[in-house]
């Protein structure tokens, strides 16, 4: 094995320091918050109620259960698929193909689950073990990273990640060194994204749900509400699936900690929870109030406001991007560039630069409502999903930049907010 030059790509993420700092504070934000929800103060700043001991976290049952899931997903992942798509094109101008069959993965789980749980799985006793399986998916994320980091050393140079090969160990351990790594024809980076987390977020809240109607006799209003509007995001993204190998986490990031963390563990242990929280302190919300949330709220856009601009956004994109002369897109005005490639500038891309993380913001406000007022802890994805998405932005503004040069920035002249209209 010979050591790959490392390469010139800016540091992200505040080098090798801030990387280093990510790597303690992100599973450490994620124990606080499951800690946090569960205790009677529910606290989102401020420490802990109490530390847990390694008896609490460790646990071989929770150890088990992650691997007969995974295993069960990738079962699901090798199931013939209805369509497989092409990726992108590759430095060494090949294309890795995909198979689409996530939202078909998401409906035998459920079925598989329905029928467990007829047969008397206990699903309702999952939340008691949240904190140990959070504890293993960690462990197991950062052994994978391991893996990752090692198995990128034997490959070759054209298939690494534009960052994540600094040099650096702890650097490009937390970016990932390799673009794509494959096992076979398995994408580990395409599985991971979509699969295990996402789908075990909904079976995480689903095991909330029961376990709220074991306690109080039925679920609440605002527990359904959360349920049903993460169970539509999550399916949505699965039903879209192929928009995925578009992203920056697919063509662009390497697999490293960063996203083996963020897919395994904190995806589905904190984008879930608003449903925690409800378990542990139940909130009064009525009829109007639900409908509201739906709908509009004090004025502000409630989810089917927020999710018809985040499907209408990426909808428009991608068919552009298939077919730009497909007639629902035809219409819309446009700057060429030097790539042969076109931008939108109108329709939902001329309204602002990102309207999908847009919409995006609006639903995660929409899933943190039902939850009341009383706290700030339920909100921490609002705070943490803006972070994200404006950091986000401007990694994909730089990468614009350099893939279009002027006419990225005649669109920027154009097109003058990111996010949000007349205010960012
Ligand atoms: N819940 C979560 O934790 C997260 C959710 N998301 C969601 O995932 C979805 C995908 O997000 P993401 O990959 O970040 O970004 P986008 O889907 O917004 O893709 C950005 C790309 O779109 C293309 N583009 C930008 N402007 C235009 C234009 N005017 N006309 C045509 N093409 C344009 C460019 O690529 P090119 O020109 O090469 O096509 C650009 O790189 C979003 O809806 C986001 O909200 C994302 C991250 C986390
Ligand atoms: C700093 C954190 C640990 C970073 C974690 C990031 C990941 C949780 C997210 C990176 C990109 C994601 C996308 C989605 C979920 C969250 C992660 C994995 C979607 C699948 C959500 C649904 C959308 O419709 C598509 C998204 C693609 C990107």
């Amino acid at each position: 094995m010979t050591p790959h030059k490392a390469s010139q790509t800016p540091l992200e993420f505040g080098g090798p320091l801030g990387v280093t700092a990510m790597l303690f504070l992100l599973p450490a934000t994620m124990f606080h918050l499951i800690l946090a929800a569960r205790s009677g103060p529910a606290r989102l700043l401020g420490p802990p109620a109490y530390l847990p001991g390694l008896e609490e976290l460790w646990s071989p049952r929770a150890l088990l259960l992650l691997f007969i899931w995974i295993g069960l997903q990738v079962a699901l992942y090798l199931l013939p698929a209805r369509k497989v798509a092409e990726g992108l094109e590759l430095k060494d101008k090949s294309r890795l193909r995909y198979p689409i069959n996530g939202f078909q993965a998401l409906v035998l789980t459920a079925l598989l689950m329905g029928l467990g749980v007829t047969a008397g799985l206990p699903l309702g006793s999952l939340p008691e073990m949240l904190l140990p399986l959070a504890f293993v998916t960690t462990l197991t994320s950062f052994i994978c990273s391991l893996l990752l980091y090692v198995k990128a050393l034997a490959a070759p140079v054209s298939a690494l990640a534009p960052g994540g090969n600094s040099g650096n160990f702890i650097y490009d351990f937390f970016l990932g060194r390799e673009l794509n790594p494959r096992l076979g024809s398995f994408d580990l980076k395409y599985f991971c994204e979509l699969r295990p987390g996402l789908i075990g977020w909904v079976f995480i809240n689903l095991a909330l749900l029961m376990q709220e109607a074991e306690l109080r006799g039925s679920p609440s209003l605002a527990m359904w509400l959360v349920n049903g509007f993460q169970l539509l995001y999550v399916a949505d993204a699965l039903w879209y699936e192929e928009s995925v190998l578009t992203t920056m986490d697919i063509i662009h990031d390497g697999f490293g900690f960063m996203l083996a963390f963020g897919d395994l563990a904190w995806l589905p242990f904190t984008y879930s929870l608003q449903a925690q929280f409800l378990l542990y302190h139940p909130q009064p919300l009525g009829l109007p109030m639900a409908l509201l949330i739906c709908l509009l709220k004090d004025q502000s856009p409630g989810f089917a406001i927020g999710y018809y601009i985040f499907r209408g956004a990426n909808t428009q994109k991608n068919t552009f991007r298939k077919n730009p002369s497909d007639p629902s897109v035809a219409g819309l005005e446009t700057i060429p560039t030097a790539t042969g490639r076109q931008l939108l500038v109108s329709g939902w891309w001329g309204m602002v630069r990102h309207p999908n993380y847009l919409g995006d913001l609006i639903m995660a406000l929409a899933w943190s409502l039902p939850c009341g007022v009383s706290h700030l802890l339920p909100y921490f994805y609002v705070l943490y999903f803006t972070v994200l998405l404006v950091h986000r932005e401007a990694r994909d503004e730089q990468q614009c930049l350099r893939k279009y040069g002027r006419a990225w920035q005649r669109y920027c002249e154009r097109v003058p907010y990111r996010i949000i209209p007349y205010l960012y």
